[in-house]
């Protein structure tokens, strides 16, 4: 058999129908962090969190994943310290997953994959007026990466698991509040810090990104519940919502730092 060379769109994932990659961009993500590479920063501060669950207020199906958006018209829910120089507010959080335990994540260490990678999404509201703004600005963004791996049941967790069947469909949202993200972060502080993009359109180079060195544990069960959403809208034939990780960008001239030897 002829194995086709060129690859069309047509045998690309559905999340890919459109952009593979920003021409001329220089600073995209996700990308492999390569811990011999990293450049220990001693005076990265601790990245500091301060969220209020009552900021919480829906979860809806975007067609690419499940978000959880908060209400951002205030200073409640933030980041600040670390690689940044001042407060960033909670957008939205949202993951990435596979279709099984094998991969999911976007960012992987040593080339090490992850089944599944939480982003939490925050705006620098003290240079832009408002998200949409931010997301096409250098600096504009900061976001926190958390890797997931397969074991305990995660108990807090299970309360956004349980809600996902009522947001199966693309464009389906359900009034979600009081939920406090801190609940998601990994009990060590250490993390690789790095200039990077969106990792879905627009791709905007706008990204601080914080990944976090520790995962947090959750049990397939839970895992499982993610991959039974759908990229679909009602009616259409159904496509399960799996693999939506954007695949590895080169690191260019660009070096990743870390809060930790
Ligand atoms: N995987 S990622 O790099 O964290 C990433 C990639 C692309 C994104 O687009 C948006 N847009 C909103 O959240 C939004 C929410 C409300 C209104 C408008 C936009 N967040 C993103 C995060
Ligand atoms: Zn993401």
């Amino acid at each position: 058999a002829t194995c086709s060379l060129q690859n069309t769109n047509a045998n690309l994932h559905p999340l890919w129908k459109g952009q593979l990659d920003i021409p001329g961009g220089t600073r995209q993500s996700p990308i492999d962090i390569r811990v011999r590479d990293s450049i220990f920063h001693p005076d990265l501060a601790p990245v500091k969190t301060h969220y209020d669950p009552n900021t919480c207020l829906h979860i809806w199906n975007n067609g690419y994943a499940f978000l959880v958006e908060f209400d951002d018209c205030t200073d409640k829910s933030v980041v600040s310290g670390g690689p940044l120089e001042n407060p960033y507010r909670l957008k939205q959080f949202h993951f990435h997953w596979g279709v099984n335990n094998d991969w999911g994540s976007e960012h992987t260490v040593d080339s090490k994959v992850f089944p599944a990678e939480l982003h939490l999404v925050h705006w620098n509201c003290t240079k832009y007026r408002t998200f949409e703004e931010a997301i096409m600005e250098e600096n504009g963004l900061a976001v926190i990466g958390i890797f997931l791996k397969v074991g305990r049941h995660h108990e807090k967790l299970q309360k956004l698991v349980d809600i996902l069947p009522s947001v199966r469909y693309k464009d389906s949202l359900t009034e979600f509040n009081y939920f406090d993200p801190s609940c998601l972060l990994p009990s060590c502080s250490d993390y690789w810090t790095y200039a990077g993009s969106l990792t879905t359109p627009p791709l905007t180079e706008s990204v601080s990104w914080i990944i976090m060195k520790k995962p947090i544990e959750v049990d397939h069960s839970q895992l499982a519940v993610f991959r039974s959403l759908l990229y679909s809208a009602v009616g259409e034939d159904e496509k399960y919502m799996v693999d939506n990780f954007r695949p590895l960008q080169p690191l260019m001239n660009r070096t990743v730092h870390s809060s930790f030897q």
